[in-house]
């Protein structure tokens, strides 16, 4: 679904992956951890790029319309597939048919109370499932996420998770949290410095991988 051979890329002068190869297959469930500046969004991006047709991406800052509802945001995920009218009748009346597939969604991540509240009033872990509620709505074959729970509570974290990699047949994210990155994705992806350091599946990353990642420079 995914190749990348010998990739770099880099931004100016400045590399950001150095000689990525990477095989990614349908139905995945796949982490990038690693330190900060280490390449998880950039990787991320270059792979949504090879597919942008058929994929959702939950961006680290969300990319929500403040001055629209919840509810409005969520639509968006869909909104190059409707017609025009359905889109307008949409935004100025919501239809019941709409309202019956979007609510549910938003209180399966606890956000029914703010469905109808403008985005701007709520807090950032409501924000941040709000841009995660828009990607499972859109359903595409697949989701990437760049820190999809790094403003979400952490009782409410593992819960997120849980919810996005039953929605979609292949999910591709990043996470700072390891101990997430462990319990949640099937395939872990180290990187560090713009390269890859381990590829495994998440039951053989040791401490010793995690150390060899995470050392200071
Ligand atoms: N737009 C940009 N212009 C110049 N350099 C960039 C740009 N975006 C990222 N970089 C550089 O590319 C490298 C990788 O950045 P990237 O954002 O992919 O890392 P990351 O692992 O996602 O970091 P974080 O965990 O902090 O989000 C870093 O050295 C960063 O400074």
């Amino acid at each position: 679904m995914f190749e990348l051979h010998r990739a770099n890329i880099a931004y100016g002068d400045q590399v950001a992956l150095r000689n990525i190869s990477l095989h990614i297959e349908a139905g995945e469930r796949v982490a990038f951890i690693g330190p900060s500046g280490a390449g998880k969004t950039t990787l991320l991006k270059t792979l949504y790029e090879q597919r942008p047709h058929d994929a959702s991406f939950v961006h680290q800052h969300y990319a929500l319309v403040p001055q629209l509802s919840a509810f409005h945001n969520v639509y968006m995920g869909r909104l190059d597939r409707y017609s025009v009218w359905k889109n307008l009748h949409n935004l100025v009346w919501p239809r019941r048919d709409t309202k019956a597939e979007i609510v549910p969604l938003l209180d399966d991540l606890g956000l029914a109370p703010f469905a109808f509240k403008r985005v701007a009033a709520l807090s950032g872990g409501q924000q941040q499932r709000t841009a995660i509620a828009r990607a499972m709505y859109r359903a595409s074959r697949v989701m990437f996420a760049d820190e999809p729970v790094s403003s979400v509570d952490p009782h409410q974290a593992g819960m997120v998770l849980e919810r996005i990699m039953k929605s979609q047949q292949t999910v591709i994210l990043s996470l700072h949290a390891v101990e997430l990155a462990l319990e949640y994705a099937q395939r872990i992806i180290g990187l560090r410095l713009g390269s890859i350091v381990f590829d495994l599946p998440a039951s053989q990353v040791s401490p010793s991988h995690l150390a060899q990642l995470y050392q200071p420079c």
